[in-house]
């Protein structure tokens, strides 16, 4: 499949909510997308192609819809799964990051031994809107002793400035994203 075949593929099977979960928000429902097993495998394929061009070691994804799209990965590029939980859901010692969204506030925390100073650690998410849980997976990796090899997204809204937000913190590192609107 070109990459052209698979954006209008994973565009196609992503919904437009309107006013959710706030008013003027429009939710992109990525949940369509999920249920076709085509679909979903050619996303999984996609990002776990970038996983081994990128040289990662580890996926983090980002609860929750960031771990239905980074675990397959994980799987299926052969390397290990570290989920970011949102604060207070991790049993072991954790670090913690801050951070608002597109729509709110939140803390995501990793366990603080799941990293270490060798991994080089792709980022898995499905939307980037604002870049602040973006931002705050890239502090939280570095702050953890690893390297960040690179940040997939499913889909990118670029009007909310996200890119341009991360660039400063990204540096070289590549932010990939299969869809933009
Ligand atoms: O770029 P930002 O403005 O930070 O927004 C992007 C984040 O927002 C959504 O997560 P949400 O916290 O709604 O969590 P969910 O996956 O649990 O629905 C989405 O899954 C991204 O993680
Ligand atoms: N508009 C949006 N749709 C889906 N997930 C999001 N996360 C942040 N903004 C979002």
């Amino acid at each position: 499949m070109s990459p052209e075949q698979l954006r209008s593929l994973l565009i196609s099977r992503i919904r437009d909510v309107a006013d959710y979960p706030k008013p003027g928000v429009t939710f992109k429902d990525i949940t369509p997308l999920l249920a076709d097993p085509l679909a979903f495998t050619a996303l999984t394929d996609a990002l776990a192609n970038r996983c081994a061009e990128y040289g990662a070691t580890k996926i983090v994804g980002l609860e929750a819809r960031g771990f239905i799209l980074g675990a397959p990965v994980a799987v299926r590029a052969g390397v290990g799964f570290v989920p970011a939980r949102k604060a207070g859901k991790l049993p072991g010692p954790t670090l913690g990051q801050n951070y608002a969204l597109e729509y709110g506030a939140a803390e995501i925390e990793i366990h603080a031994d799941a990293l270490s100073a060798g991994d080089r650690v792709l980022v898995v998410d499905d939307v980037l809107a604002t870049g602040g849980t973006a931002e705050a997976s890239v502090e939280l990796v570095r702050r953890a002793g690893a390297q960040v090899a690179g940040v997939c997204v499913l889909l990118e809204l670029g009007f909310l400035g996200g890119r341009e937000r991360l660039a400063p913190v990204l540096g070289a590192v590549p932010l990939d994203a299969l869809v933009r609107v």
